[in-house]
């Protein structure tokens, strides 16, 4: 499996992984790209089944994304790199942290999902629903769930791009990520990370509630929380003022 991805920076500078949403591709992170491209190799890429990666068919686990990152490091030649995962990134992130920290320096995750089993049905659910019908059948629930209204109206062309990588999401690469989900509890081991961590969490995320997040910050030894006031699920793209500069005091 190969991941489609765009480098950006110093090709001799220390690398960070971008992982993205589920749903969207590399290019929700263009917020960050230029803040993060002036110290680092950024490698932003797509997840199996989004963007221009390969979209196998489905089911996929959470040992086929993870194992997609590690074998793009060994492709791009990084013995080691920092890794910032936002929503399906996020829980991609965990995975890393506890199956491969010789990889990882240091891990930014942003509203990730610790526990979606704990609503497998909800998650098998939508997989069928897109197989069926299509990313479109989900997008505008979607864009409500990651913007606050204010945010929409005011910045609806914004919005739209993020529209736009909803719609071209293969319907197979998106359903076999949900299934991935619907069996995914990452809670157990937790403790086990050693590596430093930035938790972002938003303060009226309907995808990812606050309270799903909050408790890793403790369950993680020696992770920083972040909760962020008056903002919806992706952060990066409606808040990158709030927060490029966290990522860049984490990442060093
Ligand atoms: O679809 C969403 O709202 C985003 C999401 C991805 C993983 C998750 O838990 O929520």
């Amino acid at each position: 499996m190969r991941l489609n991805y765009q480098a950006t920076g110093p090709e001799d500078a220390p690398v960070v992984l971008l992982a993205s949403s589920l749903g969207t591709n590399h290019a929700m992170w263009a917020p960050q790209l230029d803040a993060l491209s002036d110290h680092f190799r950024v490698v932003a890429f797509d997840h199996r089944g989004h963007g221009a990666s390969e979209a196998p068919p489905g089911p996929y686990t959470i040992d086929d994304l993870g194992g997609d990152v590690l074998e793009l490091l060994d492709e791009l030649g990084a013995e080691q790199a920092s890794y910032v995962g936002i929503s399906l990134g996020g829980a991609v992130g965990l995975w890393l942290a506890q199956n491969a920290p010789d990889r990882f320096h240091r891990f930014a995750l942003l509203c990730p999902p610790v526990n979606p089993a704990a609503n497998a049905q909800t998650w098998i659910d939508r997989a069928a629903q897109v197989r069926a019908e299509g990313t479109q059948s989900i997008t505008e629930a979607t864009l409500g769930r990651w913007f606050l209204p204010e945010y929409a109206e005011a910045h609806p062309d914004e919005v739209d791009l993020i529209r736009q990588q909803l719609l071209a999401t293969p319907a197979e690469g998106y359903a076999a990520c949900c299934e991935a989900l619907s069996a995914l509890d990452l809670t157990p081991d937790l403790g086990s990370i050693t590596a430093p961590v930035l938790l972002v969490t938003a303060e009226s995320d309907a995808s990812v509630p606050p309270e799903t997040v909050v408790p890793l910050a403790t369950q993680i030894p020696g992770a920083h929380l972040e909760i962020l006031p008056g903002a919806a699920h992706l952060v990066t793209w409606s808040h990158p003022d709030t927060v490029n500069p966290l990522l860049l005091t984490h990442l060093g």
